[in-house]
């Protein structure tokens, strides 16, 4: 099985997690478009009522495109659920988010969230955090400032280009710089040293965030529960 079929597996197994009636957070990624088909399905099989708040435009313009309600997360108190993907998850079930730059608004939405679902493929699952880089989102102002003092702190920040060598934006229209920082031995003390970072709008390192992780393997979808 490759990689996407392996995402594709985990997203499907999500879905039966939501109930009618609930108010959901849909991530970002390609795993999460997978999701959001089947969540879609589901819903209109099952007459399904949901009011599903969206991470990135991309998974706004899917959902809606499908059929489901989006609203804007100002609308709603909670949310029972989110269902997002992630780039990177150590054994204590800590995370990097961000590779596609939507971390900012991931982590506002499971921060709104009673229960936050993750879904990857096997390769995701690490020992230790690091060996995908940490995207952090900072502004245009202050840039040479920033980069220079997380550089004094050994992060090795490095502007994120896109294919044509411009840099990427954020949905906030904001940069992203991502920490080139090796094994993150302990994730919380990073993430206080960045949160203190003035400029640094939020990395992306998201620590005690989720309920369940599904794991994609070729021997079917692996539920890990009762996380926290
Ligand atoms: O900014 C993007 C998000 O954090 C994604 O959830 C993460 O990058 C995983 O994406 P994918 O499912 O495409 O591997």
């Amino acid at each position: 099985m490759d990689q996407n079929q392996l995402k594709k597996a985990a997203a499907e197994y999500a879905v039966r997690f939501v109930e009618d009636g609930m108010n959901l957070g849909l991530g970002t990624g390609s795993t999460v478009t997978y999701m959001v088909a089947a969540l879609a399905k589901r819903a209109q099989d099952e007459n399904m009522e949901l009011t599903c708040v969206t991470t990135s435009s991309r998974t706004k313009r899917q959902a809606e495109g499908l059929g489901l309600r989006v609203v804007e997360l100002n609308e709603v108190d909670r949310l029972d659920l989110t269902i997002d993907g992630a780039d990177e998850i150590d054994a204590n079930y800590q995370g990097i988010k961000g590779g596609g730059a939507a971390h900012t608004m991931e982590k506002i939405v499971a921060t709104a969230s009673d229960q936050v679902i993750w879904i990857v493929d096997e390769s995701k699952m690490v020992e230790t955090l690091g060996k995908f880089p940490l995207p952090v989102e900072v502004f245009d102002y202050g840039l040479t400032q920033i980069t220079e003092r997380l550089a004094e702190q050994g992060l090795n920040p490095v502007l994120r280009l896109d294919e044509n060598k411009e840099p990427v934006r954020t949905h906030f229209k904001n940069l992203v710089l991502d920490l080139n920082v090796g094994q993150i031995a302990d994730p919380h003390a990073l993430a206080d040293q960045l949160d203190h970072e003035v400029g640094l709008v939020e990395h992306g390192l998201f620590l005690d965030m989720v309920n369940k992780v599904i794991v994609g393997t070729p021997d079917g979808p692996k539920l890990i529960d009762h996380i926290r």
